[in-house]
């Protein structure tokens, strides 16, 4: 089973206007809801693979019962603590023609007794499964709670995965993780750097398993991805060329993929080739993708098998 948590849901209101013009009136061209959050995303795309997994989180007021709802109607295995005060966030993503914009809402109050219930559920996860901890802290949540969490569950054998930014991540990584994966710019932050290419892709990565991750997925959006894996090698992964309709929740997707590929392979250069395939297989629809979509270009992967595609660089 693969458990993940989300302390921050949201639906997702994904519009599109010709061109978003600040100060004035704007209106859609389309319009979408699609249920959000980082760690709800991955069970999403997970469970459209086949992988047994449950969504836990926080949700609260009317839109959070809409985004029980629409996972209901996705028959994703959730289970919410529902809160008391402030609702589930509505995050707004405008899309014109060459250029995406995110407004992401706060978030509800989550307070101590919340978090027990939570801490009760993951003290039921055992050696046979993984955990993934992914997205942003609401303000009233200490911003420890990622760390937190794995300390409590140290010893169980569990298998942990972070999605993060800054602070969030690395204070996990004494914990070792089995996986992280920051984008190019969240790496880029951690080390106030801007990352411009594969190398410093690799020079940064590393430097997060040696702080303690096992292995270390790097995303880098329409270049593909890299991998280091816990033997020290690293992979390259090119993206697969596609029309873009929607890259939100491309990396959740990227995350899902990987682990259903390492689960059913054991073997990390699958693994990272399913991850990349799921994450562009998301980008190139408007929801996330599909098993079908995924399970097409990683064929078509497999097949062309191009020279720097899921290589061992080292
Ligand atoms: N424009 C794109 N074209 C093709 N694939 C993409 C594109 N954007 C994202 N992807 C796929 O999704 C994965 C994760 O995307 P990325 O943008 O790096 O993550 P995040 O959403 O976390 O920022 C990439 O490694 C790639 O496989
Ligand atoms: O918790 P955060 O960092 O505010 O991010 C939440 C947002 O990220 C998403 O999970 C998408 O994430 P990615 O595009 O990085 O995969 C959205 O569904 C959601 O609105």
């Amino acid at each position: 089973m693969i458990a993940t948590v989300t302390f921050n849901p949201s639906l997702d209101y994904v519009i599109s206007v010709d061109s978003f013009i600040l100060g004035a009136l704007n209106r859609t061209n389309t319009e979408k809801i699609f249920p959000g959050g980082k760690g709800i995303n991955v069970s999403i795309v997970l469970h459209a693979l086949g992988i047994d997994t449950i969504a836990y989180g926080f949700e609260a007021g009317f839109t959070g019962t809409a985004l029980t709802h629409l996972l209901h109607q996705r028959r994703i295995q959730a289970d919410f603590i529902q809160v008391a005060n402030g609702f589930t966030r509505i995050n707004v993503k405008i899309r014109t023609a060459n250029t995406e914009s995110e407004i992401n809402g706060r978030g509800p109050e989550i307070d101590k007794k919340d978090i027990e219930l939570l801490y009760a559920k993951l003290d039921l996860l055992s050696e046979a499964d993984c955990l993934v901890l992914a997205g942003s802290i609401p303000p009233m949540v200490p911003q420890t709670i990622y760390e937190d969490i794995l300390c409590h569950l140290q010893g169980k054998k569990i298998k942990t995965i972070v999605d993060a930014t800054n602070h969030l991540l690395l204070n996990v990584l004494p914990y070792h993780p089995f996986l992280i994966k920051p984008n190019d710019i969240e790496l880029g932050e951690i080390f106030g750097v801007k990352i411009s290419g594969i190398a410093d892709s690799i020079t940064y990565g590393k430097k997060l398993q040696d702080s303690g991750a096992k292995n270390v997925l790097v995303s880098l959006g329409k270049k593909g991805a890299i991998l280091i894996d816990e033997f020290g090698t690293v992979h390259q992964c090119d993206a697969p060329k596609g029309k873009v309709l929607n890259t939100i929740g491309a990396g959740d997707s990227m995350v899902a993929g990987f682990l259903a590929g390492y689960l059913k392979t054991g073997d990390y250069k699958q693994a990272l080739r399913m991850g990349v395939c799921a994450g562009s297989a998301s980008a190139f629809s408007y929801d996330l993708a599909s098993r079908q979509d995924i399970e097409t270009l990683l064929c078509n992967m497999n097949q062309q098998s191009p020279v720097n595609d899921g290589k061992m660089l080292f």
